[in-house]
């Protein structure tokens, strides 16, 4: 109903004054605090960017899927102090259930394919478009809901898999212009920190929290880093290691340090190797200080960035072994990524890729007079069945007003429905762009 209508219900007759209204409670016209409305100008701009998503992923034969925005906390609960489990949107049910808006996509991916087990035959490659929620105290201002592009390779061990994924994020780069000179990825593995942390036989389950500490590295001071690391047990020798492994930016160093025998550098190599032969060397980079703010990576990692360095990471991902068969799932290899919907519309924004996308209509119907409504209907339908978009123009309406409006909506060409014209079968046809107008058989509408 429209806004302001009057509330005692039917028409306000010119006779009798508008029924009062009841005290109507002024709501708040605005989205919940840290959350989006898309009106149609954003949201074409968001439609265009899912398809281009949704592109790269048909281009790469995956599958979509998707899952509750709302699932059960127990999916999200891991203990390795990480922030998504901090800002968790989670809250009791009615049913007196502990549930969450999901913060990401990947733990309900890993719930499916256990739930879906031996019916799924391997390798998967799926991929979703997803909003994903934080609770994060307002006071940083920042947004609680985004959208997430994810793929995933499940049942995939060798670094092949990782390669594909890098390779689809590139293709989805370049199908928008943007080049290796405005981004790169920034690539390591979590094993070189697992190496590490063995020579100082720190035992394996540090390994989640020791990373998610590393991970704030660049966000906090070093000397808060080394007192975290060290309330969960990591040695002073070690983390003087640890850093110091972590500042590596070349494979060669890394190979010095680590020696060549390990995981890590035959992992690194060969994926160098592999994002060669699909011809993206130019886009990526060895940064062993990457390690992802996710505690169930289990090997490479990588996140995109933008090389003027103005804005956070444009997209994150990489191997996750272990999180099926911590879900008591068999233990099923696996990797995939997450690309959100905000930090790439900044990007597009710095660089002028934003795309033009207007509203764009091929005709405008409209009825010369009231008693020619029904037939503007009858050529809404005829044009619309043929496959044509049609803005019907639904009341009697000044013909100033019906130019205004197809202006308004781009629309290609004007159909008069005039009574002359329709006594014999003829609607009038105006060109827009040209101004050019001519009648036309009702049949021959094409
Ligand atoms: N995980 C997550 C969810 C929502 C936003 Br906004 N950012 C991160």
């Amino acid at each position: 109903a429209a806004i302001g209508n009057n509330a005692g219900g039917g028409r306000a007759g010119a006779l009798s004054p508008a029924p009062v209204t009841e005290d109507l409670q002024k709501i708040d016209v605005n989205p919940p605090k840290g959350t989006r409305d898309f009106p149609p100008e954003d949201m074409r701009l968001r439609s265009w960017l899912f398809f281009n998503f949704r592109e790269v992923s048909r281009l790469f034969g995956f599958e979509e899927v998707d899952f509750p925005v709302l699932e059960s906390e127990a999916l999200f609960v891991r203990k390795a102090g990480e922030e998504i489990r901090d800002q968790l949107y989670c809250f009791e049910d009615r049913g007196n259930r502990r549930v969450a808006l999901r913060p990401e996509l990947t733990p309900s991916l890993a719930r499916l394919v256990i739930q879906k087990g031996k019916s799924l035959s391997l390798p998967l490659k799926w991929f979703a478009v997803g909003q994903c929620w934080r609770y994060e105290r307002m006071t940083r201002g920042r947004r609680r809901e985004h959208y997430q592009w994810n793929m995933d390779i499940i049942g995939v061990p060798e670094v092949m898999a990782e390669a594909e994924l890098i390779s689809a994020i590139v293709t989805f780069f370049k199908r928008l212009g943007i080049t290796a000179s405005d981004v790169g990825f920034k690539v390591s593995s979590r094993k070189v920190l697992q190496e590490v942390l063995r020579r100082y036989s720190i035992p394996e389950a540090l390994f989640g929290k020791v990373c998610i500490i590393i991970d704030k590295i660049e966000k906090l001071p070093l000397a808060e880093i080394k007192k975290e690391l060290e309330s969960v047990g990591v040695l002073e020798e070690a983390i003087e290691q640890l850093l110091q492994v972590l500042s590596i930016k070349s494979l060669t160093e890394l190979e010095e340090i680590l020696g060549d025998s390990g995981e890590a550098v035959a992992d690194l190599k060969q994926l160098f190797s592999l994002v060669d032969k699909f011809g993206y060397s130019e886009w990526i980079q060895f940064d062993a200080s990457i390690v992802r703010g996710l505690a169930y990576y289990t090997g490479i990692v990588f996140e995109g960035f933008d090389r003027g360095g103005k804005l956070r990471a444009i997209c994150g991902g990489g191997r996750y072994d272990r999180l099926l068969s911590t879900f008591g799932g068999d233990d099923i290899p696996a990797c995939g990524f997450g690309f959100g919907d905000a930090v790439i519309i900044e990007l597009l924004k710095e660089k002028g890729l934003l795309p033009e996308l207007g509203l764009q209509v091929e005709n405008i119907v409209c009825a010369l007079d009231p008693g020619l409504q029904g037939a503007a209907a009858t050529v809404a339908t005829i044009l619309r069945e043929k496959g044509q978009s049609v803005d019907l123009v639904l009341e009697s309406k000044p013909l100033k007003w019906v130019f205004k409006r197809a202006s308004r909506i781009n629309a290609s060409r004007l159909i008069l429905v005039g009574d002359s014209e329709w006594q014999k079968g003829m609607v009038g046809v105006k060109i827009l762009s040209t101004g050019e107008q001519q009648e036309i058989k009702l049949d021959e509408l094409d």
